[in-house]
């Protein structure tokens, strides 16, 4: 009763930013990301008849009580499902440059609902993983896949038709996207509470539910045509309408640094110059720069002169989550 599974983290090009139900984490909007290649998680699950409680390992420590109750919680919906009351030992390595922790990673449920679906007795068809992936944190629902990949937000209430379908495989458009680490001094509202206060206090959330499907099928037809263009302008302008809703919330609040204005600006410095490149951010400080591979160097050489940038990594879109040989 024992299973590892390796999950890559994603990003999103079209964001998932306000759910619907807090339960069962179905989203207002349909969402779109790009698996990336660099940064992954790798989760091993063994159940036990004679556990009396889940027990957690998070990069080789023992998880704190947090943690650990998240991811027994988790586990109680696999029991459940799969008619088994088995606790386990779950072991889980992030190899993502943040110290994020497990709670906000997709590709830490990613690879939790794989490895732990697999190790109870259950062989789900993606879909049904995407949707158990997505009971952990909702972004990992797309983690489930490589390539460019969409969440669909669904419309039922028991949220059977919410999960993630395969878009692009991520040979088939060969983009870079450079996650750039910026300096960072402040604890950042969580992505799960942003969103819970955005969508209940801002004025402006509603122009994001007015526009965002729009500029999903957008950028699902730039994908089609192989145009990096159009998938830069789109992702870019959805980034800063989704930053945009927080800063009418109650209290307001935002995620930029001044360095991460300072990429921002780099970046149309570099499009002024004839470098073709686009930013995006999640809940964080943190940048994503989106170019073609043959511009990822000079990208990288005039993002480094930058003094708050702190690490750069260059990353392509990434394969789906795989079950290791235990
Ligand atoms: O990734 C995106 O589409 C956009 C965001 O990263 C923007 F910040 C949100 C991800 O939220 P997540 O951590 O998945 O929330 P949970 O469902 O409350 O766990």
């Amino acid at each position: 009763m024992k299973a590892t599974a390796k999950a890559h983290t994603n990003i999103a090009l079209i964001k998932y930013w306000g759910k619907r139900d807090e339960s069962l984490i179905l989203p207002m909007n349909s969402s779109l990301s790009v698996t990336l290649d660099t940064f992954y998680t790798v989760t091993t699950v063994e159940f036990n008849e004679k556990l009396t409680e889940d027990v957690f390992f998070l990069n080789g420590e023992k998880a704190d009580h947090t943690d650990t109750e998240r991811v027994s919680n988790y586990l109680r919906a696999i029991r459940k499902f799969a008619k088994k009351h088995l606790f386990a030992v779950v072991r889980s390595e992030n190899h993502v440059p943040t110290a994020a922790g497990f709670a906000s990673s997709a590709s830490g449920y990613a690879a939790l609902a794989a490895a732990a679906t697999k190790a109870i007795g259950l062989n789900l068809h993606p879909q049904e993983l995407s949707q158990f992936a997505r009971l952990g944190s909702g972004s990992a629902c797309r983690s489930i896949y490589g390539g460019f990949v969409e969440w669909q937000k669904g419309v039922k209430e028991d949220g059977s038709d919410s999960f993630a379908v395969p878009i692009l495989h991520e040979d088939d458009f060969p983009i870079a996207v450079l996650s750039v680490m910026v300096a960072t001094n402040r604890k950042k509202v969580l992505s799960r509470a942003g969103m819970k206060r955005t969508v209940e206090t801002s004025p402006f959330y509603q122009g994001w539910l007015d526009t965002v499907e729009h500029d999903l099928s957008e950028l699902k037809h730039a994908l089609e045509l192989r145009d990096f263009t159009l998938l830069g302008e789109i992702a870019e302008r959805n980034a800063l309408k989704m930053h945009a809703t927080t800063l009418g919330a109650n209290p307001p609040f935002y995620y930029w640094q001044s360095a991460t204005m300072e990429v921002m600006e780099a970046v149309q410095n570099m499009r002024s110059q004839g470098i073709e490149a686009y930013f995006t951010m999640d809940a964080g400080p943190n940048v994503k720069v989106l170019c073609l591979p043959e511009d990822e160097q000079k990208v990288y050489d005039q993002l480094k002169q930058i003094p708050s940038v702190k690490k750069i990594f260059t990353c392509h879109p990434g394969p789906g989550v795989t079950i290791l040989p235990t």
